[in-house]
């Protein structure tokens, strides 16, 4: 039996700008899930955008191929309008909404008028899956910048794509509402098989949202996996750095900790070091305590060195008590 095509790849692409050879990206080899989340994150600059642009054919690569099934991604000078038919793309921009026309109108008018039925039908499924049926009937104009962002997704899904591309579409839109749009997506995507690639610079989305992630540094793929191998087993500082607001100390400070180490760094996630008031050593002191609600973020000190830990038993402590710390789990780099 023939072998099928991968559904998405790059082929040893590579993109530098005007000459300038550190920015872009490097040559880079990649395969993208069917039917999956993807999302590259890295730090700004570090060249997700660009690899974006070129998986969809916005910008062609120096060297080297995009394919999908099988087929090359034709680059912006050989198509009339850039970009693969198969794929849409949103970013925070949401200009292409005509402000004076209905929601559904400036939705429906993306699908051609020979079949109205099919026309209709389309237009309601993708309100209903983006839950924008309330609003249908409201003019663009009067829509909050959460509801844009919805109807520019459901502008890009009722032509049915096969990939959607998210460039940082949610930056605009505060955590509740961003929260409902992130499992909207993922409804979609369980429902229909939608392939969704997008970029993040939010730990707490990648995390949730996406199946498989892709770290970039300096133009290039640092490392890829699933949000919670990557989380729990990161085989770089700079991943640990992207997915969580860890604690970084050098070999010295760590030893503060009684982590005897021979790596440079030792990298302890705020949830897996934790107070215990009852040790007769208490040679930590509460610095900060912050309310976050179900749990209390503490800063405690030692020696000059800080620590930022997670306290699931709130209202138990105060600034400037003594506590023993016990750290349970900590990465070397
Ligand atoms: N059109 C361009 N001309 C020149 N340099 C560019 C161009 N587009 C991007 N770059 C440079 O290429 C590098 C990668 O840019 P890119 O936009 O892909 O990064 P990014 O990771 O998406 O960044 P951010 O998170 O800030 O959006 C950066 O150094 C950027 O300045």
């Amino acid at each position: 039996m023939a072998e099928q095509s991968p559904f998405l790849e790059a082929v040893a692409i590579s993109k530098s700008y005007g000459g300038q050879t550190s920015a872009g990206l490097k040559t880079t080899t990649l395969n993208i899930a069917q039917g999956k989340i993807t999302a590259i994150i890295g730090e700004s600059g570090s060249g997700k955008s660009t690899l974006l642009k070129m998986l969809y054919g916005l910008l062609s690569p120096d060297a080297g191929q995009i394919k999908f099934k099988g087929e090359r991604v034709w680059g912006p000078e050989e198509k009339l309008i850039p970009g693969h038919d198969a794929m849409k793309m949103v970013t925070q921009d949401t200009d292409g909404l005509n402000l004076f026309a209905k929601v559904q109108d400036n939705i429906s008018i993306l699908l051609p008028n020979t079949n109205v039925a099919d026309k209709e039908e389309k237009t309601r499924r993708v309100l209903q899956q983006l839950n924008i049926t309330r609003i249908a009937d409201k003019q663009a104009v009067y829509l909050s910048g959460g509801e844009k962002q919805r109807v520019a997704i459901a502008r890009a899904l009722v032509t049915q794509p096969e990939v959607l591309l998210l460039d940082e579409p949610f930056n605009q839109v505060d955590t509740s509402f961003r929260e409902g749009l992130q499992q909207d997506i993922r409804q979609v995507v369980k429902e229909t098989g939608l392939t969704v690639i997008m970029v993040s610079h939010d730990p707490a989305e990648v995390l949730s949202m996406a199946d498989e992630l892709i770290v970039i540094k300096d133009g290039e793929i640092l490392e890829t996996g699933s949000p919670k191998t990557l989380y729990q087993h990161p085989q770089n500082l700079y991943t640990a750095r992207l997915l969580t607001n860890c604690n970084v100390l050098a070999r010295e400070e760590a030893a503060l900790c009684n982590i005897a180490t021979n790596k440079e760094y030792v990298v302890i996630y705020p949830e897996w070091a934790r107070p215990t008031g009852s040790w007769t050593h208490k040679d930590w002191t509460i610095k900060q305590v912050l309310f976050k609600g179900s749990h209390e973020g503490l800063v405690v000190e030692k020696g000059g060195v800080l620590l930022r830990l997670l306290n699931d038993q709130p209202d138990k402590l105060k600034e400037g008590d003594k506590v023993h710390v016990k750290v349970d789990r900590y990465l070397e780099f």
